[in-house]
């Protein structure tokens, strides 16, 4: 496994690979690798002659009051669970080789973004379509592979590389919970223990909403239900919870023709999110 910092050292390596007329798969990922992450890698494993992780932490998708700084790091964790996967190169650049400092092209979208996360986190999605781009074409991968844990995130990337004609194939991957049903994520690391338990309300509001789908199409009954739920934990407080068209993410009344329940609850401090499709 390869691990470079630069640009250059990506294109040099790419470039070789794709002279032999290998297939190149992408994870994208902001490091603090977990058994989410691992199920990516190993999807893309499966599908393409060569794998590239990247590790960035990327500052422009982080509001001013939020995480950035406190965001969990350990690239020798991470350089291990990249290697047992079968990674063959990590890409792990500082922010000076991403942000010169007089950067000023963006990637924004509209519709997609603006409620959801994007209503609470207002700079985010152009944050990371503007990174996805950057990264994409460095990369130039044939498949790129995201989680849907970040259910708008995915449904944002799938519609900018079909609006912006780029030549990549989105993949998205089910979700990994623990054994109690809480979705993996890196920010779980700030939890403590009390907080982990109340934490387990995200999920168990998910399933209680996939369950009442099965019969209820009222999406508003659904997502009451759901919010009342979560209510039940003090720990909790409810950014949004929310039925959307899975592909538009656009507010639904009835859940039908394939639509996303979603959701990000505060516990403590930490933000959380999670979703489910019905
Ligand atoms: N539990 C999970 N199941 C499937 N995919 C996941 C899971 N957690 C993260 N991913 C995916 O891994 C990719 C990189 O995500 P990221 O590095 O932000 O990890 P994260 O654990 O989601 O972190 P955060 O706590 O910041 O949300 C994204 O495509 C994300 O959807
Ligand atoms: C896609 C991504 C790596 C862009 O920074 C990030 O948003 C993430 O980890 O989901
Ligand atoms: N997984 C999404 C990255 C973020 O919350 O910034």
């Amino acid at each position: 496994m390869i691990i470079v910092s630069t640009v250059e050292e990506v294109r040099k390596q790419i470039k070789e690979w794709k002279m032999q007329g290998q297939s190149i798969g992408f994870v994208p990922t902001m490091g603090y690798l977990h058994e989410g992450h691992k199920s990516l890698i190993d999807c893309a494993r499966k599908e393409n002659d060569r794998v590239v992780v990247s590790i960035f932490v990327n500052p422009m998708q982080f509001g001013p009051a939020e995480d950035l700084a406190d965001y969990p790091r350990d690239l020798e964790h991470d350089t291990q669970i990249c290697e047992s996967a079968g990674t063959d190169l990590i890409f792990h650049p500082e922010p000076e080789e991403m942000y010169d400092g007089d950067f000023c092209s963006f990637v924004d979208m509209s519709v997609l973004t603006e409620g959801l996360c994007g209503k609470t986190r207002p700079v985010h999605f152009r944050g990371v379509c503007t990174v996805v781009t950057k990264l994409f074409n460095i990369v130039t991968p044939d498949r790129a592979y995201f989680g849907q844990k970040d259910g708008q995130q995915l449904a944002v990337i799938r519609r900018m590389v079909r609006d912006l004609n780029m030549d990549i194939c989105i993949v998205g991957c089910p979700i990994v919970r623990e054994e109690d049903g809480l979705a993996k994520s890196s920010r779980n690391t700030y939890l403590s223990p009390e907080e982990r338990k109340a934490a387990l309300v995200l999920s168990q509001a998910v399933r209680l909403g996939a369950e009442l789908a099965k019969t209820e199409k009222d999406a508003k009954k659904v997502v009451l239900a759901m919010k009342d739920k979560i209510q039940t934990e003090p720990l909790a407080r409810i950014d949004y919870v929310e039925a959307v068209d899975a592909l538009s993410m656009q507010p639904v009344k009835t859940l039908e023709g394939g639509c996303m329940l979603a959701m990000a609850v505060y516990i403590g401090k930490t933000r959380l999110i999670d979703n489910v499709l019905v």
